[in-house]
């Protein structure tokens, strides 16, 4: 067991992300007591029922009165009005974090709303599954993941930045950190742009007749069966995530589309060599990301592309 990093933690929202973190600050002892506060009473009746938690309150309010980090765990459009509905509560010397896909919307909606005597040190797990609820969280969710912690400005306190840091690490993540605008232009790239594709891939299979449920099911190769998990996630998130991520998805989009267009005339006039140009680049960036070790899934190419 760890020496506790907060004596009282509140979680507001008691989904996938939320859950998961109660069982892994529980799994390292990292605060003394967690309370926690979802919408619903189906939600506060189900935590209640499996332990999640140690107090399951009524009100954000009450979950967050007292407590020496509040995370906000509900969806970005949702962000915003939470925090004014604790901040009058809040102790001073508190520190409100949050683990929103987006951080610029997140902290434009959030920090009008906190007191000065607030440390407001926003972050990002890069970690989850198609899953959401309170069953759905487990301890080891962001073991050896990425969480990306995002001061709200230069000004944040460096003590409030490196205890939330610390919790993190706690939970089993490696820490680093980034400004809010640089974090949703990444994101953009390697998670939002590909979820909407997913779901467009996922929506085109539907509409084509001919391949009934069964047929999408019984041939879905290793590529399409990861979309459909992908294109799973839940829709009340996704569609905040693009909401409030719209300009950086736009530009990636954009990107997307162009080069899209050109593989797509590759194909159309039969020009090979652009074809297995392209690959041989895009096969490059991946063994580069295994050989600096940030894969470890990686599978062995021991096969060199040989153009016929
Ligand atoms: N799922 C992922 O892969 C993932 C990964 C990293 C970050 N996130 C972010 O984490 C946050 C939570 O996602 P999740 O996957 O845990 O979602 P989830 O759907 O599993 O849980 C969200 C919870 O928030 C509650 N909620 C919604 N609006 C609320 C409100 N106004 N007040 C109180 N509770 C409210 C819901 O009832 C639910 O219990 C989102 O901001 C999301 O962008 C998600
Ligand atoms: O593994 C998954 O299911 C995810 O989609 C997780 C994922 C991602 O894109 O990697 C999704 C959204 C988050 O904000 C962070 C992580």
């Amino acid at each position: 067991m760890t020496k506790p990093v907060y004596g009282r933690v509140a979680l507001i929202g008691l989904g996938l992300i939320a859950s998961s973190m109660f069982w892994a600050i529980k799994r390292a002892g990292l605060a003394g007591e967690v309370t926690g506060y979802a919408r619903s009473q189906e939600t506060r009746d189900t935590a209640r029922k499996i332990g999640l938690c140690d107090r399951v309150c009524e009100s954000a309010a009450e979950a967050a009165e007292g407590a020496d980090l509040v995370v906000l765990c509900v969806p970005v459009g949702a962000m915003g009005g939470v925090a004014q509905e604790i901040s009058p509560v809040l102790k001073p010397g508190a520190t409100v974090s949050d683990v929103g896909s987006v951080k610029r919307a997140v902290i434009d909606a959030v920090a009008p709303h906190l007191p000065e005597a607030v440390h407001f040190v926003p972050a990002h797990p890069l970690a989850g599954t198609e899953h959401s609820g309170p069953q759905s969280g487990f301890a080891e969710l962001y073991d050896n993941r990425w969480c990306i912690v995002v001061p709200a400005d230069d000004d944040t306190d460096a003590e409030a930045v490196a205890r939330l840091r610390s919790l993190w690490e706690g939970m089993g993540a490696n820490v680093d950190q980034m400004d809010a605008d640089h974090h949703d232009l990444v994101l953009a790239v390697t998670s939002h742009a590909p979820h909407l594709i997913a779901y467009t891939m996922v929506g085109v299979a539907d509409d084509l007749r001919r391949v009934t449920d069964s047929e999408v099911i019984k041939y879905s190769a290793a590529g399409f069966r990861d979309f459909t998990r992908i294109a799973a996630s839940d829709p009340t998130m996704w569609r905040d995530v693009f909401l409030n991520n719209k300009e950086a998805t736009l530009e990636i989009l954009g990107r997307f589309t162009e080069e899209l267009f050109a593989l797509q005339r590759a194909i159309r006039t039969g020009d090979g060599d652009h074809l297995f140009d392209y690959f041989t680049h895009t096969r490059a960036i991946r063994r580069g990301i295994i050989e600096a070790g940030q894969d470890t899934d990686a599978p062995d190419f021991g096969r060199g592309a040989k153009k016929p």
